[in-house]
């Protein structure tokens, strides 16, 4: 997936100017950034419940931007880019069970089809057994509850996988089960991964590139590994002092913020 010269404002303010990134075919890139960097925004233009003011998103090179025309035509372009968002509990119908969900999905994207088998399938893949099928959501853990939205994201087999914050409303060593899950998931199926996230323990775990964003602006994007290593913008070294372990100062991490440019 191609990111080209994306725009968007909201009134004054530019939530996201001038970001290009490109996501390789399988691949993992983490978009890092405080709250109100414009993270979300480009993933809901990505996903396309948002318009970009200028710029194109383009997956296997083709523009996802205009019009399609056509009930298939949306559906297509919806399958190509899936979102698992934060939030497992309200994500989910809570009058449809596991298996419920599944099959809503696949009937409408694979219609005619008997899909038991895929539904197995799914249930599998993110590892949770045929009991959990007809459970309602309410039955399950907010880790289960996340498998569920990740195999729902995964049966129509898209090309990229946008992760909204999709670990962090979990506890620690839940967030490491799933994290762990999407990298097999990763590996099994060659879905390009798109991590949005605070978190940079999560993008040091599951990225391989990753895109620094400020006030709606990439300040710096390279190799997890080499940027993480060696930040070179003053802004990322702040966000990796801000992440607490032995040691961190937080006088430090005020002179570190004061030394930064003020919001334009
Ligand atoms: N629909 C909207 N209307 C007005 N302003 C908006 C809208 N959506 C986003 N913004 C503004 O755009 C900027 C970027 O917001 P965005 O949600 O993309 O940032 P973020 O990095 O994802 O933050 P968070 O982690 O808090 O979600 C913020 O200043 C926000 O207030």
């Amino acid at each position: 997936m191609e990111v080209v010269g994306l725009r968007r404002c909201f009134g004054a303010v530019r939530a996201v100017d001038d970001v290009s990134f490109a996501l390789p075919e399988g691949g993992s890139l983490g978009i890092v950034g405080e709250s109100g960097s414009g993270k979300t925004t480009i993933a809901r233009i990505v996903v396309g419940l948002e318009h970009a003011d200028e710029g194109d998103v383009r997956v296997r090179g083709r523009s996802r931007g205009g019009r399609t025309h056509g009930r298939a035509a949306r559906l297509a372009r919806a399958r190509e880019v899936q979102m698992v968002f934060q939030d497992p509990y309200l994500s989910l119908d809570p009058r449809i069970s596991v298996e419920g969900v599944l099959r809503e999905t696949l009937s409408l994207h694979f219609p005619g089809r008997d899909h038991a088998k895929r539904v197995r399938e799914l249930l599998d893949q993110v590892g949770l057994g045929t009991r959990a099928a007809d459970a309602l959501p309410r039955r399950l853990s907010g880790g289960q509850r996340q498998r569920v939205a990740i195999a729902r994201a995964l049966a129509v087999e898209p090309a990229v996988l946008i992760l909204d914050e999709a670990v962090a409303a979990l506890d620690v060593s839940v967030q490491a089960q799933i994290l762990n899950l999407l990298a097999d998931i990763r590996e099994q199926t060659g879905i390009g991964y798109l991590f949005i996230t605070h978190d940079l323990g999560v993008v040091r775990c599951v990225t391989d590139e990753i895109v620094v964003m400020r006030h709606g602006v990439v300040v710096e994007q390279g190799g997890t590994e080499e940027v993480l290593a060696a930040p070179d913008h003053p802004y990322t070294r702040l966000l990796l002092e801000s992440v607490p372990r032995p040691g961190w100062d937080p006088k430090a991490i005020a002179a570190a913020r004061r030394a930064l440019e003020p919001m334009p």
